[in-house]
């Protein structure tokens, strides 16, 4: 008699980036709005207490979340935490320049290092007082009386979270705001942002240069949080190098998601895909076939998964379209290249991309850099080589605090 075992059902967490997007349409809404299953994790506690420490009072309704909308930027003075948050860096100080007074906004030192001028330029064009730390980001402060709104070019080619923070504000303007981005990165991301505020009840029209003009206000409105896409590129991988079958539910082909892609990149590296109306499954061979080059400029949160693995595939692989990811928690290209050589891998790098070659691995400590991704990643790498050890697993604290946990329970 067979047995036959069938995909196993992973518990991913909610999107980052569709919770903290949220919890702000929420805000700038007057009345209450219900976000179910959010994430809780670093960057969404960081982003609703920093709503709270805003004025905008958030309750706990079970496992949801209620946010209690004023419909309005804030008013008066407050000095507001963003963590590690690049979303809360980008989208709260907009928020906070809609309203009137004085604020000011930091972070953790990681997230100081990362660029925010074409945020603080746009900021002072609409009409805010902002002064920025020594290298042009953060801490800012804050002074204002509103932002009127109007036309707008933004360079958009180190992070797209200006352009979302812009818009999801822009409903608070006096007037109308248009926005054209040049060299935008990360266009799924702005596809969700659009797609949000709609839900929220905005006008937003995309004209045919690109430009986003945003129009109405938003009205209270109950959302369910998607898992994280990006957070189950880990263990859609971990499927494809362990030969196992892995379910995601909830992340269907109707997803916000662009990072949801990534199970495409592993179709192409040779594991059986099947995308659902409401779930995802990946199921793995044990091998993973090399000899492409992709493109992940629109989902590069997820090209770490692939690289960390690619050395046990059976030729090269090249991710190109990346330099943004230089941008993040850490320089993710040399980051992904440092620990992959420390691992006796061959590795090839270039302004925008990366290729592995494939070979023997080695263990050894991988630096983490305090980059919840990279902890991730090579934990995947990890199943297929003994002796792989993060410096700092608690850093999945900021989008995962229970990786290790669920990724024990599914592949120990
Ligand atoms: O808008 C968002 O929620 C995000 C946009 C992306 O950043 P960039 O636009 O800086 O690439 C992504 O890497 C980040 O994790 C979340
Ligand atoms: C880049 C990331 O985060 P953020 O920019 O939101 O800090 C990430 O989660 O990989």
């Amino acid at each position: 008699m067979t047995t036959t075992v069938g995909p196993a059902t992973a518990r991913i967490p909610g999107s980052k980036s569709i919770t903290n997007r949220a919890l702000l349409l929420a805000a700038a809404a007057l009345g209450p709005s219900r976000l179910g299953d959010p994430l809780v994790s670093a960057d969404t506690v960081a982003f609703r207490s920093a709503l709270e420490d805003l004025g905008v009072r958030v309750t706990d309704d079970g496992r949801d979340w209620v946010v209690h909308g004023t419909g309005r930027g804030p008013h008066g003075r407050a000095r507001i935490w963003c963590e590690d948050a690049g979303t809360a860096a980008r989208f709260l100080p907009v928020l906070a320049a809609a309203g009137s007074g004085r604020f000011e906004v930091d972070g953790t030192d990681q997230l100081r290092a990362r660029p925010l001028g074409p945020l603080v330029r746009a900021l002072a064009r609409l009409g805010a007082d902002v002064a920025t730390g020594p290298d042009g980001g953060l801490p800012l402060v804050i002074r204002t009386n509103g932002l009127q709104g109007g036309e707008l070019a933004l360079d958009s080619s180190t992070s797209s979270q200006y352009l979302t923070g812009l818009l999801l504000s822009a409903p608070l303007m006096r007037t109308p705001l248009t926005v054209h981005a040049a060299g935008l990165v990360s266009r799924p991301y702005i596809d969700m942002t659009v797609a949000l505020m709609r839900r929220f009840g905005a006008e937003v029209a995309q004209g045919p240069d690109g430009r986003l003009r945003v129009d109405g206000g938003y009205r209270p409105t109950d959302l369910a949080v998607e898992p994280d896409a990006s957070t189950a590129s880990y263990v859609f991988a971990a499927a494809a190098v362990t030969g196992r079958s892995v379910t995601v539910p909830g992340l269907g082909r109707d997803s916000l998601q662009g990072d949801l892609r990534f199970v495409e990149v592993l179709r192409t590296a040779g594991a059986r895909v099947e995308i659902g109306a409401g779930a995802t499954t990946v199921t793995g061979t044990g091998r993973l076939r090399g000899g492409f080059a992709v493109d992940m400029g629109d989902i590069s949160d997820t090209f770490m998964t692939l690289a960390a693995i690619a050395p046990l595939a059976d030729a090269p692989i090249t991710v190109h379209g990346i330099e943004h990811a230089r941008w993040k928690e850490s320089d993710r290209i040399a980051a992904v290249a440092g620990n992959l050589r420390r691992l006796g891998v061959d590795v090839v790098e270039g302004p925008d991309r990366l290729t592995v070659h494939p070979g023997p691995v080695r263990g050894g400590v991988v630096d983490c850099h305090r980059d919840h991704r990279i902890a991730m990643s090579f934990s995947v790498l990890g199943l297929q080589v003994p002796g792989i050890v993060l410096d700092d697993p608690a850093c999945v604290g900021k989008t995962f605090p229970e990786f290790h946990t669920e990724f024990a329970r599914l592949f120990g």
